[in-house]
């Protein structure tokens, strides 16, 4: 779905990321880490189109969809109407089904005439994910959705995460800083290196999903990506 080859990225002066090649395939689940600062955005924004690269080549196959950190539904409109946001380019009569089952895969049915200040942070994320998955999504790029949420909602939605994508399969992208996360929900996790960035480590995950934290890949992942960052 998206091949980056010797891919460089400046800033002005700042090298940000350094001769990255890449290729995500799809239905695969790719998790970005790495330090802070290091470009894991800057990624998602060219996996996106947002943004070209200095250097090197990009190829891009499909729609993309973003999902951000916390709070990018539209406060003004209610649930439903956020949702339908995603459906727009879908023919009239499919719009209203669609929306309806979306809303009652994220759990959100008795909530869709609310606004999105009447939900609590975990609600709003899963509204976005059904958003962002409305439409004729084919690459789903989720920038640390789930990093604003406390512990015990992270989990849920991380199982939630991993059902919605059962039952809609979608390529997906995941940049984090949660390592837990990235190690229970990605196919792949790439570890990006301080600064101009390259990958520095490439760790593959064979558990089925939904996994639990304590499953001895994920726990074994979790340490991977510590020693990888410098941190063990
Ligand atoms: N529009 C921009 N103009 C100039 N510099 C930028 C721009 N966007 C990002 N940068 C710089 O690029 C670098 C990488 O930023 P990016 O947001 O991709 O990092 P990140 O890995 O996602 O960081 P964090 O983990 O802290 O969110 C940073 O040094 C940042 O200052």
């Amino acid at each position: 779905m998206i091949r980056l080859e010797r891919v460089t990225l400046r800033y002005g002066t700042t090298e940000v990321l350094s001769e990255v090649s890449l290729e995500v395939t799809k239905g695969e689940f790719v998790a970005i880490v790495g330090p802070s600062g290091a470009g894991k955005t800057t990624l998602l924004n060219l996996f996106s189109g947002a943004i070209e690269p200095s250097g090197g080549s990009i190829r891009r196959a499909g729609k993309t969809r973003m999902v951000y950190q916390a709070d990018g539904l539209l406060p003004w409109l209610t649930v439903q109407k956020n949702i339908a946001l995603g459906v727009r380019e879908l023919p009239v009569e499919e719009r209203g089904p669609r929306v309806t089952a979306l809303l009652s895969l994220v759990g959100l049915t008795e909530f869709a005439s609310h606004f999105p200040r009447q939900l609590s942070g975990g609600m709003r994320q899963r509204a976005e994910l059904a958003r962002a998955l409305a439409g004729e999504t084919d690459v789903l790029l989720l920038d640390e959705p789930f990093s604003a949420l406390d512990y015990l909602t992270r989990l849920k939605l991380r199982a939630e995460l991993a059902r919605l994508l059962s039952e809609r399969p979608c390529t997906t992208i995941l940049v984090t800083h949660d390592i837990e996360e990235a190690a229970q929900l990605a196919d792949r996790v790439l570890v990006l290196s301080e600064r101009p960035a390259t990958i520095q480590q490439e760790l593959v995950l064979t558990t089925p999903r939904p996994r639990e934290v304590t499953q001895p890949e994920v726990v074994e992942a979790i340490h991977t990506i510590l020693a990888a960052l410098g941190v063990e």
